[in-house]
């Protein structure tokens, strides 16, 4: 059996025409397109353009538009998946061989020991799509690494201490990706799961060779993070982009990735029931504030590199506050952002100056809602339970909450599980995305300003003793 990829196949969007696509429609072709036409092509912060050439491209597009639609809607359009064609391999035969159906779920990673800590942070910084270096200073990405890497070492070991001496996030990702190949087995799909995380075992280079070996026939990417950051979703999925490049079966292999699901329904849902449980545990529900704690990014990657990071997680916001109104729940919210790092502006409101703030204006009653990560991790476990409950309870916060992360909760792996069942018909072989690097966007007088001071930056940094101390107090 054969099936040629034929057809007018043209899904622009721009928030209104979603387009055509035509599927071959051979039976035991794996070429399907239609699945594409209920890809979430709402022109929100990503638009799918494919054009009847075969060429596409997917383009991150800002200001984001507030959302307005309902649930129903949304949910019809729930899985922001996209696929892209290669020039190369337009035209393609493909032969009914069994389909072996991969799910790679992507993820951070954490440090399984104290002495895995400098190690796993320098990975981190040593990442370019973490630390954005102009083009022409890449060369300083690993030594400046090494540098902070070293000077972050001891607070973070303080920290994943006081946690118990490592993270737990390859259990609790292990944990997710074991239930979400029993959910999709009782949804029909016989599945694969693969975990690849960025910066600590099982590395995402450890679950391609797997992949490789197990000859997956198709798979589906699914980030564990629910908004798409450049530095989390974006850099995991660079590192797919690299190896589509330098190996020929994963140039080949149909691929789809789900890039962001903040909005399904099945999440928005599980999070507002989370919440409603935890509610009941205070004396006076309505009187408590939400407060939702998003983990921050540098405000450049939003305002120079167009990180669609903070439109999704104020619209991610909004409908859990909706699903919330539509259950009665009434109470106030506010949003902040955590974990910041080093002495650059991040995402404001910052949670800390937040917590105090409101302390001051009297707020008593506060539940925190980690909402950038479905896992239990360090920022959880000891930046909110720890340190901002005790600054809350200083400012004047009497009685505070956390609402636990999503975990294993049924509801939410039965909805990734659809969101895969979903994506699976948009599998197509996939190409170089058009990463919108933020040094494209520069002109040449801030390219200048910005060599001049990373090289004066980088200079002090390395040879002055006295800077990198005053540098290890900021970042510490
Ligand atoms: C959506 C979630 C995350 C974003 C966005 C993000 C960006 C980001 N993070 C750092 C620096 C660090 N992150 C660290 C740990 C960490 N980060 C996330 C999630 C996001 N990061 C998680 C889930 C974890 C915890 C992993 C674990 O072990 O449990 C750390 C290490 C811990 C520490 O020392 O605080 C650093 C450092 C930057 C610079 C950044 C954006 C540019
Ligand atoms: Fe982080």
């Amino acid at each position: 059996m054969e099936c040629v990829r034929s057809g007018a196949l043209d899904l622009r969007c721009q928030g209104k025409v979603f387009g055509s696509a035509t599927a071959c429609g051979k039976a035991g072709c794996s070429t399907n397109l239609a699945g594409s036409a209920k890809q979430n092509l709402h022109g929100k912060a990503k638009h799918l353009q494919l054009s009847a050439t075969g060429t596409s491209s997917l383009v991150h597009r800002g200001p984001v538009l507030k959302h307005q639609r309902s649930l129903a809607v949304r949910s019809a359009a729930a899985v922001d998946a996209y696929t892209t064609f290669d020039e190369n391999v337009k035209g393609v035969t493909s032969h009914a061989v069994e389909e072996k159906v991969g799910v790679l779920l992507f993820n951070l990673g954490g440090p399984e020991t104290l002495n895995d800590v400098q190690p796993f942070l320098f990975n981190l910084f040593a990442d370019p799509d973490i630390i954005r270096l102009p083009r022409l200073f890449r060369f300083l990405q690993r030594p400046l690494a090494k540098l902070i890497s070293t000077l972050r070492a001891p607070k973070s070991k303080e920290a994943y201490a006081s946690i118990g001496g490592g993270s737990p996030l390859r259990r609790i990702t292990d944990e997710q990706a074991n239930a979400l190949k029993i959910a999709l087995k009782e949804k029909n799909l016989e599945a694969d799961i693969y975990v690849g995380m960025r910066y600590w075992y099982p590395f995402t280079e450890e679950a391609f060779d797997q992949i490789k070996k197990d000859k997956i026939t198709k798979l589906v990417v699914l980030p564990l993070y629910p908004q798409y950051s450049i530095s989390t979703s974006g850099s995991s999925i660079r590192v797919l982009q690299n190896i589509v490049k330098e190996d020929a079966f994963f140039a080949g292999l149909p691929i789809s990735i789900i890039e962001s699901w903040y909005q399904r329904e099945g999440y928005v849902k599980s999070m507002a029931d989370l919440i409603e449980k935890e509610l009941t545990v205070f004396s006076n529900p309505e009187e408590v504030m939400i407060f939702f704690s998003a983990h921050g990014v540098p405000l450049t990657y939003v305002t120079d590199a167009g990180d669609p990071y903070r439109d999704q997680m104020e619209d991610c916001i909004a409908l859990i506050m909706e699903e919330l109104k539509s259950r009665g729940t009434l109470n106030n919210h506010t949003l902040a952002y955590q974990s910041r790092v080093g002495p650059i502006q991040w995402l404001k409101p910052y949670t800390d100056e937040v917590l105090v703030e409101l302390g001051q204006k009297g707020v008593k009653s506060l539940l925190a809602v980690p909402v950038s990560f479905v896992s239990e991790h360090i920022e959880t476990l000891e930046e909110i339970d720890m340190e901002y409950r005790e600054l809350a309870l200083e400012s004047g916060i009497e009685n505070w909450g956390r609402v636990p992360a999503l975990g294993c909760t049924s509801s939410f792996i039965s909805d990734l599980a659809d969101a895969v069942v979903e994506a699976l018909p948009s599998a197509s072989a996939l190409t170089t995305r058009k990463v919108k690097d933020a040094n494209s966007d520069m002109d040449m007088r801030q390219y200048l300003t910005k060599m001049l001071f990373g090289s004066v930056l980088a200079f002090f940094l390395l040879l002055s003793p006295r800077l990198v101390s005053a540098f290890r107090n900021r970042l510490q």
